[in-house]
């Protein structure tokens, strides 16, 4: 069962004196059960629109449009499913003289979970060692992880986080990441990272949808939707590169040197390589596809547009 699905929604914000803000524009996404999706997109593309209106926040413009949230039509069905759905969308609001563990506490009293959870969402987070300390007292990284806590209270099937690592320094960049990758491993949770920034999807996302101007422009695996855009090179590693760049050439393959080793290019079975070298008594030492990273993959799936969404003007970065 998906987690996820939109089919051909649109959203457009009115705007005072100009003409309405087109944000999604016939939008479709697939969002699978299971592991970490990432949701990558320049400012402005939609992202934070796109959960907004899955969470029923804001409404999508009216027409053909389908929104289903764990297999639950939105708006409709939403007060099925909201109760297994934690979203971390905007700095959650706590008291800042109270405790993480007492305002959890409150939290949960509020949603009729126990204290026990209380203390086992502290201790997913990390937060157990200092859960007696003020809220005012946290740091960036440790106030962002209490809002994880708070929106895993209620064990949600679908853990929705919009750019968790905003305004936080390297440590709790990497706390919270570590966090999400735990998270997406633990059976129950599939976990929606909203992100602008490649390295954090790159480095824990399963699965990636690209957002450009309000559509999804790329959507599947990480690997799949870099190896899609893969320069083709290969890098090959040989005691001779010299004789191995003759023999290849020979065999059709255009080839340049790459410090030492050899650079093959626009490889469509890089297996070629080793039966050619070897049926000229060349072994390799090593073969290695070069996948370009997500950021040149995203700039090309974008169309060189790293920043601005279909007309960010006002739109805060
Ligand atoms: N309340 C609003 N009124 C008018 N326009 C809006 C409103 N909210 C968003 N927009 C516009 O809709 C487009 C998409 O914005 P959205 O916030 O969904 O993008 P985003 O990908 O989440 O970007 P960011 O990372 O900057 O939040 C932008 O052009 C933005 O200016």
């Amino acid at each position: 069962m998906p987690a996820v699905q939109l089919t051909a929604v649109s959203k457009s914000y009115r705007r005072r004196g100009r003409p309405p803000q087109k944000a999604l524009d016939d939008l479709d996404l697939l969002v699978e059960s299971g592991g970490v999706h990432g949701f990558l997109g320049p400012n402005g593309s939609g992202k934070t629109t796109t959960i907004r209106v899955l969470l029923g926040l804001v409404s999508a413009d009216p027409g053909g449009g389908e929104i289903r949230l764990l297999d639950q039509p939105v708006p409709r069905g939403l007060p099925d499913v909201i109760g297994s759905v934690g979203a971390l969308v905007e700095t959650p609001l706590f008291f800042p003289g109270f405790s993480g563990r007492l305002n959890l506490q409150l939290l949960a009293e509020a949603a009729g979970v126990s204290h026990a959870r209380v203390e086992e969402c502290l201790e997913l987070v990390d937060l157990s060692g200092r859960a007696d300390d003020r809220f005012k007292g946290y740091s960036l990284g440790m106030k962002q992880r209490l809002g994880i806590a708070a929106a895993l209270l209620k064990a949600p099937r679908l853990l929705i986080l919009d750019e968790p690592s905003n305004g936080l320094d390297p440590a709790g960049i990497r706390d919270v990441r570590e966090l999400i990758r735990r998270l997406g491993r633990d059976g129950h949770t599939t976990v929606l990272l909203s992100s602008h920034l490649l390295a954090e999807i790159q480095q824990v996302c399963d699965s990636v949808s690209i957002l450009a101007r309000g559509r999804c422009v790329a959507s599947g695996p990480v690997g799949e939707v870099l190896a899609s855009r893969g320069s083709g090179d290969v890098l090959v590693q040989i005691a001779d590169p010299t004789a191995a760049a003759g023999v290849l050439q020979q065999a059709g393959f255009s080839v340049s040197p790459a410090d030492g080793a050899l650079m093959v290019h626009s490889v469509a079975t890089p297996s070629d390589i080793t039966r050619v070298l070897a049926g000229s008594g060349l072994y390799l030492e090593e073969l290695r596809r070069v996948t370009p990273d997500l950021e040149s993959a995203f700039l090309a799936i974008t169309g060189d547009q790293p920043h601005d969404g279909p007309a960010a003007a006002g739109t805060p970065a």
